[in-house]
């Protein structure tokens, strides 16, 4: 079958609307079980179990996950160097099988996958879909890009000579996600690993682990061979260093913020006595994220585009539209537009399906509280600016308006439902502006000049640039997913390149 995307669902219909509320009651009875590490193809339960909590309300404990060691660690390495020893020797086909196996495995279990997602991660029914979706999606075209990458590439033909050039696996991986798509980017990393013959060892994110282990539950039912996966959630602060600077490791692929992927990129990339690689590292990081409306746009779908990039998943996405840089001939109109659809959004829990939920910790409660002061100090508040955390961690949509282009505000990545707004005078200001910050992962650009549609296609400097529509919501296969600068290496996740990533082409010449 040719790849296509999974299809999202309107949960809110019959008969998804009852599944989904059977799938929520039915995990919710689970909440508080103990979870194990898993290494070697063994479950290793430890003294030690961090509890992951229900944003939406502090007192629901949504699970307990075993916190691994450093010798934990080292056993986990030993077992994914002995399994490569094996696993390298497959083929990209056999390979593939199994994340097709997986893709089908989530299918049956969509509902109570998107459920533990909306407890744990405070996701609403349509991102949690949206993640399930992007994790089958991820599982389906890697397997189909893995089968191709088998083939290897054709060189150019020389006489007297047979030359053939093909993929070889790496060695072990160090797959580190973030938590905020706690299904789909945890699964793409860890399965494009995998399924390009490399063993790894998966350190989730402390607060999403509880989704971690459901998709560690999902490959144990393929039985990969033991070591291929190893599952060690723990504290980063105690093992993230000791795993990355590990001699045995050959690459780490990491998703995260800037600061964290730099001191990963710097880790790994310091000799270890006994290694006998330079370490690849795939840093996939933040984003200070724009839509430019220009003077020629329409209105109306640029200020639906701009509320739906600054405040779906509550602005903790990595492609958030965080700013809006509006020409000032069409300012007025699109910041009232701005403030009236933001004014409706409702704030509650994610079970209920609010359309805004609850930010994902207290450390992110207190960061984005922060920087709304901040914003207080540096532009107009003008909806929002008020927050809760009695119950769960509510932070109402806030937006600013007359900000400075070089307000912290305008150029520090908040990660919560914080959007920035500025007035411009021009298009080239628009673009400046744009392009003023230290990040490059997303954009969006609003015109109906079809000269400016061509400029930005190659002079806003982001990685995934949208024309007249929302920054958020990529595809896999469909839009290749990664940004410049500071915002990481560009592997395009979910593209043709992807796997390269994690393989290293030989070429053999024989004489004939
Ligand atoms: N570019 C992308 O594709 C993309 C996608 C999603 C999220 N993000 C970014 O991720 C960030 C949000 O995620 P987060 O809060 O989980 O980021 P984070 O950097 O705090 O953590 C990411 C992962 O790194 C681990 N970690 C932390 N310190 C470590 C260390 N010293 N060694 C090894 N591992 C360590 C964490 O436990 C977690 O698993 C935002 O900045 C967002 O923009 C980027
Ligand atoms: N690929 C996702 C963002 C992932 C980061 O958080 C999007 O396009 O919205």
């Amino acid at each position: 079958m040719p790849y296509r995307n999974e299809p999202p669902i309107d949960w809110t219909t019959a008969p998804y609307k009852e599944q989904l509320q059977t799938a929520l009651a039915e995990v919710k009875e689970q909440f508080g079980k103990t979870y194990p590490l898993y290494i070697d193809g063994k479950e290793i339960a430890t003294k030690d179990a961090l509890k992951s909590v229900n944003p939406a309300n502090h007192q629901e404990i949504v699970g307990y996950v075993s916190q691994a060691t450093r010798e934990h660690i080292d056993q986990a390495i030993a077992a994914a160097s002995r399994a490569f020893k094996t696993w390298r020797h497959t083929t990209f086909e056999e390979r593939a099988m199994y994340l097709m196996k997986a893709a089908q495995i989530m299918r049956k279990r969509k509902a109570e996958l998107m459920a533990w997602q909306i407890y744990e991660s405070g996701k609403n029914w349509a991102e949690a879909d949206g993640d399930v979706c992007e994790a089958i999606d991820f599982l389906e075209f890697y397997a189909r890009q893995a089968i191709k990458l088998g083939k290897g590439t054709e060189v150019t033909p020389y006489p007297g000579e047979d030359n053939r050039m093909f993929y070889l696996p790496l060695g072990v991986g160090v797959v580190i996600p973030p938590w905020n798509f706690p299904l789909a980017i945890l699964t793409g990393t860890a399965v494009a690993a995998i399924v390009t013959g490399n063993p790894i060892v998966l350190k989730p994110s402390p607060l999403s682990s509880v989704m971690a282990v459901k998709f560690v539950e999902i490959m144990q039912e393929l039985h990969l061979p033991a070591g291929v996966l190893n599952f060690v959630p723990g504290p980063p602060e105690e093992i993230g260093d000791y795993m990355v600077a590990h001699k045995d490791v050959r690459f780490i692929s990491f998703t995260g913020s800037k600061k964290t992927g730099l001191h990963i990129d710097e880790t790994a990339h310091k000799f270890a006595e006994g290694q006998r690689w330079i370490k690849r590292v795939v840093a996939e990081m933040g984003g200070k994220d724009s839509i430019v409306v220009d003077e020629t746009a329409d209105t109306e779908a640029a200020a639906v585009a701009i509320v739906a990039s600054a405040f779906g998943f509550q602005g903790q996405k990595c492609s958030a539209g965080s700013r809006a840089i509006i020409h000032e001939a069409v300012y007025d109109d699109v910041v009232n537009r701005v403030i009236e659809l933001t004014k409706k959004l409702e704030v509650g829990a994610p079970a209920d399906n609010a359309v805004v939920g609850p930010v994902i910790d207290e450390k992110a409660f207190a960061k984005v509280t922060s920087y709304i002061e901040i914003g207080k100090q540096e532009a107009k508040l003008v909806v929002g600016g008020t927050a809760d955390d009695s119950k769960g961690y509510f932070i109402q949509p806030t937006v600013f308006i007359d900000a400075a282009p070089n307000a912290r505000i305008m150029q520090e990545e908040i990660f919560g439902p914080v959007l920035s707004i500025c007035k411009v005078g021009s298009f080239e200001e628009a673009i400046d502006v744009f392009n003023n910050t230290e990040y490059g992962l997303t954009g969006s650009l609003f015109s109906r000049e079809r000269d400016r549609l061509e400029y930005a296609r190659y002079h806003m400097d982001c990685g995934n640039l949208y024309l007249n529509r929302k920054c958020t919501g990529s595809l896999v296969g469909i839009q290749p997913f990664g940004g410049f600068n500071m915002s990481g290496t560009d592997a395009k996740a979910g593209g043709p390149d992807y796997l390269l990533n994690f393989v290293q082409p030989k070429t053999v010449t024989e004489q004939l």
